[in-house]
């Protein structure tokens, strides 16, 4: 197994969730399906709760965004408070929400809605987040070694703290010094790698970011932070090019903190 140096001046390690600590079998199969299976029912059951109304106003605002950019959409999301026809309105998110599922698209509205929506899947039992074996042995022995450990996922940060608290390790949060999602700015620009680096303190060169996407190991990149892909099953091919420019990894327990003693 060949091993990957972390470098010696690393403070922190930003990991991806979807490919690198956690199958994307496990999102594409069990998460995903989850919302498209009941959708039309968490809206109707709770169309008149202020969470529910604040991540419609949130779906609406993006479709105004998306018209404003000439992005191509499902336009009709309506707001609540100002129709009269509940089931037609209802309809009308389905189809938005299904659309951008199937577009893949990883906006902060999308994300919001599915976090509401997975809470109580977790609480319930009926959903355990997965992560690979060799993730919380090598996040302990990194913390042991005096690293921070974040995450930067497209999940919401609410999605995140489910996802490793109800897992089927337990609950793992206290493995993490802080998470990061769109919120921040999408993952394939350089821009949020920059805030990440600002809002946990250090250069972006004492970070390292573990992903699965080169488009988002390139945004990382170009903002100076240190990058290596994970190579798991099912993750995207790269191709020879990306092969040969990044550090690439199939396991975390090949990545070696540097002893600067
Ligand atoms: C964190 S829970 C669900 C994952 C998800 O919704 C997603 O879009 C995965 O994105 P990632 O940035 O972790 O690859
Ligand atoms: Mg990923």
């Amino acid at each position: 197994m060949a091993m990957v140096s972390i470098p010696a001046n690393t403070s922190a390690i930003l990991l991806d969730i979807e490919g690198t600590t956690t199958p994307i079998t496990f999102v594409k199969d069990i998460l995903f399906p989850y919302i498209k299976d009941h959708l039309e029912e968490h809206l109707s059951a709770h169309w008149e709760e202020d969470e529910c109304k604040q991540d419609v106003h949130l779906l609406k605002k993006q479709v105004e965004e998306d018209l404003r950019l000439n992005r191509a959409c499902a336009q009709h999301v309506l707001d609540q408070s100002v129709h009269t026809d509940e089931e037609k309105a209802i309809r009308e998110v389905v189809d938005n929400v299904l659309w951008q599922m199937a577009s893949d698209r990883k906006t902060p509205a999308l994300k919001q809605l599915q976090g509401h929506m997975w809470r109580a899947a977790y609480a319930a039992g009926r959903i355990k987040g997965e992560v690979y074996q060799d993730v919380v042995p090598s996040i302990r022995r990194w913390r042991r070694q005096g690293l921070k450990v974040y995450i930067y996922s497209s999940g919401s940060v609410e999605a995140q703290k489910l996802l490793f608290g109800y897992s089927v390790e337990g609950d793992l949060l206290d493995l993490f010094d802080g998470h990061f999602d769109t919120n921040i700015g999408a993952k394939v620009e350089s821009k949020s790698y920059e805030r990440i680096a600002e809002r946990i303190g250090c250069p972006p060169e004492e970070i390292m970011f573990l992903t699965d996407v080169t488009r988002e190991a390139k945004a990382a990149e170009d903002a100076g932070v240190n990058v290596v892909v994970v190579v798991r099953p099912g993750n995207m091919e790269l191709t020879e090019e990306e092969k040969l420019h990044y550090n690439l990894i199939t396991t975390f327990s090949q990545l070696e903190v540097i002893d600067s003693a």
